[in-house]
């Protein structure tokens, strides 16, 4: 097991290696997993060939953290400042019983500028099996007012063909659908297939779900710890055009899950303090729940 430190595209980051030989890459700016490969050395997570690093930009792909707003559902800009944040810092690393990095963002004029609440974020990566990774999003309100904010760990999944994928496990869920001005509706199928623009946000969502490639033969489990919600997005071809850091058909090699909370804000007393979290992991096509879902 080791944590290492580095610089990946001119920026501070942290290496994470299990002793299976699996890996993660967490950039110190924005607090951004920005690569987990399993032991057998295949990348779990998407970034684009066109993501932009540093000065304020939000890295598209991987793991970013939209704190203190999801989406542009409020006065604080669109997924907040968590996301694009020079201010991160590394808290502490440690080995044992798994590689592991916390981050931190605290306070300072140019948050509350943004966003008038004094604050400490707690983000940790840890690389917990050979194929698995957790993190978790600790928010502190430091202050003397009550503080309110929504969130998502906003995951790009790399996936071969977004035209082959299932996800597994939003069945009866209510999700308001953002390519339709956020209109509501149930889930009716089993599996979701991701089919032109897909941007939903669904309400208090199991904690559990699973990518299911139909190619491969294994799925990703996503567990949910603390998030009510979950979105799900991928901007399909007739829109990818628009997305300047998108590489050209890139579209097709990713699918967001984002574990969140959006539809009631989280709410802290003053010193309260608040913790998600979310694991990913690989797992046979035969512990699947349903039948219809094996290869
Ligand atoms: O381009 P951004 O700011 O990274 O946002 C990407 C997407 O993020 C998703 O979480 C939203 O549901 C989408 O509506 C949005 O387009």
């Amino acid at each position: 097991m080791s944590v290492s430190e580095g610089t990946q595209q001119g920026l501070p980051c942290v290496f994470l290696t299990h002793s299976s030989g699996a890996s993660a890459l967490v950039f110190v700016y924005a607090a951004h997993l920005a690569s987990w490969k399993t032991s057998d050395g295949v990348e779990q997570l998407f970034v684009s060939s066109g993501a932009e690093y540093g000065g304020g930009k939000a890295i598209r792909g991987g793991v970013p953290v939209c704190w203190p707003q999801f989406a542009d559902r409020g006065k604080y800009g669109k997924h907040g400042f968590a996301r694009n944040s020079d201010k991160w810092r590394v808290v502490r690393t440690s080995t044992e019983p798994y590689p592991c990095v916390v981050l931190g963002l605290t306070d300072d004029e140019a948050t509350r500028d943004a966003f008038p609440f004094p604050f400490e974020l707690r983000y940790s990566v840890t690389l917990d099996g050979p194929e698995s990774v957790s993190t978790s999003l600790t928010v502190i309100n430091t202050g003397d007012e009550p503080l309110e904010f929504t969130t998502a760990l906003h995951t790009y999944f790399r996936v071969p063909d977004v035209s082959n994928i299932q996800l597994l496990g939003l069945q009866g869920v209510t999700f308001e659908d953002s390519t339709k001005g956020g209109e509501k509706s149930v889930q009716e199928e089993e599996a979701l297939a991701i089919v032109g623009e897909v941007d939903r946000v669904y309400l208090d969502s199991p904690s559990e779900a699973f990518i299911l490639d139909k190619t491969g033969d294994k799925a990703i489990r996503i567990l949910k710890m603390g998030f009510a919600d979950a979105v799900v997005w991928n901007i399909g071809s007739e829109r990818a055009g628009g997305l300047k850091d998108l590489g050209a058909g890139e579209w097709k090699n990713y699918v967001c899950y984002e574990a969140a909370t959006i539809g009631k804000a989280a709410k802290l007393a003053p010193k309260g303090s608040w913790t998600a979290g979310q694991s990913f992991s690989k797992v046979p096509l035969s512990s699947l729940p349903k039948p219809s879902c094996s290869k």
